[in-house]
């Protein structure tokens, strides 16, 4: 039986695709159709088939400049035949499932599942609790179900993982009837990215995942921190929807509920504009001008204040969920950093770590200069708590998952 599954990963200006051999973990062909809707949409593109899974980001390949991509439509037709000219045509690879990142699952969904028009609806149902990312996720479903009718599609939720959170951690003060009649709680994002990087991080270790306590920092555009006790997600900081928590590249993270209603009164903002200002225009982005952390950093380097300050937070907000799953996990055997910043930025892995050696937490300053794309460990030998870069691939999580379910 085929163990090849295409794995769709569908941002609301991009879309993420790989085509993966399951069984060997080869990656077949792999790209990123960014700008979509734009008129220099763009395609990078990594089909040669250069093997092993190297991380996000990590497009070794071509790139094709001002691609027709006027909408997911037309980007997913771009990408179908630019697989088709790679080494592995579709037409010649027989596909044993199409793998699709859906951000919220709700309450419905606590696994993967095969997507069919009720999935769909639900999806699409779930799409105000991800106004980021259930609505291009669900373009994607559309888009490729038409396009590839005979093979399954599954979708893989990043609120799965977190459906472990205990109830003390899931719930919000708020009033009870209003929470239960509104499904208000915390849900929690990231999930296939932290299953894979809390695998990933045990055999770095050579312990097994049962066994470990972690806190994994999930440092990208969004960003988010899990508590991870033997394998399962304890506690973490995204919530209701993919807001709450830490600084991101235009994302508040946590905010005072009060400052919704004092803007609303005050400066006569309406819902849809508080909503964009909270997801669209803060973070990074609204404190410094720019939501990539390499743009804030060369800001601050050339003595831009207000980058300063904002990589400042940014580190300030990570460093305070460290310690709080400190506290919440009892002792963790590792702090593991992933993502576009974890995994990149030796800058923001020292600042948000720095002063907590009593607690038995120490970067070394040379392991974390190292910049290759494998997993390594960056604290002293012997820490009492080790701190790891370990690079996520959420594509060839979601493969993974996605043919265990066509296979089932
Ligand atoms: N070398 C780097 N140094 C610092 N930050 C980086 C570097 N490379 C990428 N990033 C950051 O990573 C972010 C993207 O992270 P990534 O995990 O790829 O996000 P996503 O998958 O959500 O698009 C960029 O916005 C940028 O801020
Ligand atoms: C859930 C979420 O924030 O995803 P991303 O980091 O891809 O924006
Ligand atoms: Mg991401």
């Amino acid at each position: 039986m085929t163990t090849t599954v295409l794995v769709l990963n569908c941002g609301s200006s991009s879309i993420k695709y790989q085509l993966v051999d399951v069984a060997n973990g080869k990656s077949l062909a792999k790209g990123v159709l960014e700008r979509i809707g734009e008129p220099s949409a763009r395609l990078r593109r990594d089909d040669a088939g250069t093997g092993d899974q190297d991380g996000p980001g990590s497009t070794d390949g071509t790139v094709q400049d001002d691609v027709a991509a006027a909408d997911h439509e037309a980007a997913l037709d771009v990408i179908l035949r630019a697989l088709e000219s790679g080494e592995h045509p579709l037409s010649e690879v027989e596909l044993a499932a199409v793998g699709h990142r859906v951000v919220h699952g709700g309450d419905r969904f606590a696994e993967p599942v095969l997507i069919d028009d009720d999935v769909e609806h639900s999806i699409d149902v779930l799409s105000s609790l991800a106004p980021l990312h259930n609505p291009p996720n669900l373009a994607g479903v559309r888009v490729a179900r038409r396009a590839l009718p005979h093979v399954p599609h599954v979708a893989v939720f990043d609120t799965a993982f977190h459906q472990t959170l205990p109830p003390s951690a899931y719930t919000y003060a708020l009033e009870s009837r209003t929470a239960a009649e509104h499904g208000v709680r915390r849900y929690g994002f990231h999930g296939t990215s932290v299953s894979y990087v809390s695998r990933a991080a045990a055999r770095l270790m050579e312990r097994s995942v049962e066994d470990l306590n972690l806190i994994v920092l999930h440092l990208g555009n969004g960003a988010s921190a899990t508590a991870v006790r033997g394998g399962r997600s304890v506690d973490t900081s995204m919530g209701l929807t993919p807001l709450e928590g830490l600084v991101m590249g235009t994302r508040t993270g946590d905010i005072d509920a009060g400052v919704l209603s004092h803007l609303r009164r005050e400066a006569g903002l309406g819902i849809d504009e508080l909503d964009d200002l909270l997801n669209r225009q803060s973070g990074l982005l609204g404190l410094a001008g720019a939501n990539d952390m390499r743009e804030v950093h060369r800001r601050a380097r050339a003595g831009d204040e207000d980058a300063r300050l904002a990589r400042e937070v940014y580190c300030h907000r990570v460093r305070h969920y460290v310690g709080a799953y400190l506290a919440v996990l009892g002792q963790a055997h590792a702090v593991v950093f992933t993502a576009g910043v974890g995994e990149n930025d030796a800058w923001v892995r020292s600042h948000s770590l720095s002063g907590l050696r009593r607690l038995g937490i120490e970067v070394d300053h040379v392991r974390n200069s190292f910049a290759g794309s494998r997993s390594h460990i960056i604290s002293p030998d012997g820490a009492e708590v080790a701190v790891l870069v370990v690079p996520t691939d959420e594509e060839f999580e979601i493969a993974r998952q996605a043919l265990d379910v066509a296979a089932a």
